[in-house]
């Protein structure tokens, strides 16, 4: 399981030194939430603010856009060089369209599903994803709780990715700890987001390393 730490629940004041941190503790890639007011009812950084994180990270970003103008925003974080860039499907009209831009820009592109969208929106379109979120909470805050229901969804994903594109890896986001783990896991994850868990955790390596199981 590889786990990608939120920044969203990292000390603000210390920045440099959390992103440092839990590279440092050996996480796989750095999850940073864009939010902007208008999709989802809060506001987060933007790219001075990435760019921050980007120099302090060893690790590769993650970015998960929470915003309603996904292109605009997708060419403001590319000079960063993420790994990922991950957009939600509910709020954007041409997701084909924008994968291709994604990947011509030398970045894997993901989609996002809010906890009510059918996996089966997907059909058509898991051939040309690296990865698919599927999120456990609402977006838009860290520290919700856990929605169970994600794990018949992972599962029922897990199956259509069997079919369509093995090489396509499924994360989960929201309310992910060591008491939910071993579940996704079993559904067939292979990345798990974790905000509030590792860095409210007082050891967060300790914490880092309790999920990749
Ligand atoms: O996308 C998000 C919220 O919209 C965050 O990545 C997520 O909430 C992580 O925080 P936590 O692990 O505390 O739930
Ligand atoms: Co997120």
């Amino acid at each position: 399981m590889q786990v990608a730490p939120s920044i969203l629940s990292a000390d603000f004041g210390n920045l440099a030194r959390d992103v440092q941190e839990i590279c440092d503790a050996g996480c796989d890639l750095v999850h940073v939430d864009i939010m902007d007011g208008h999709f989802v009812p809060n506001l987060t950084i933007g790219p001075v603010v990435v760019s921050a994180i980007a120099k302090a990270a060893t690790k590769p970003l993650d970015i998960h856009l929470m915003v309603e103008n996904n292109t605009f925003f997708v060419e403001l974080f590319a000079p960063l060089k993420p790994q990922y860039i991950s957009f939600h499907i509910e709020e954007e009209k041409h997701p084909h369209r924008l994968i291709q831009k994604i990947r011509s820009l030398g970045i894997k592109p993901c989609i996002v599903l809010n906890p009510n969208t059918i996996p089966e929106e997907l059909e058509y379109i898991l051939e040309d994803l690296d990865m698919v979120l599927l999120m456990s909470v609402n977006p838009g805050f860290g520290g919700q709780t856990f929605i169970e229901s994600v794990l018949p969804k992972a599962k029922k994903l897990n199956e259509m990715r069997k079919r369509l594109n093995p090489e396509c890896l499924i994360q989960v986001d929201g309310g992910v700890s060591d008491k939910n783990i071993h579940a996704l896991k079993e559904a067939g994850v292979d990345v798990v987001v974790a905000g509030s868990y590792v860095f409210k955790h007082e050891d967060r390596a300790k914490a880092i390393k309790s999920l990749q199981i």
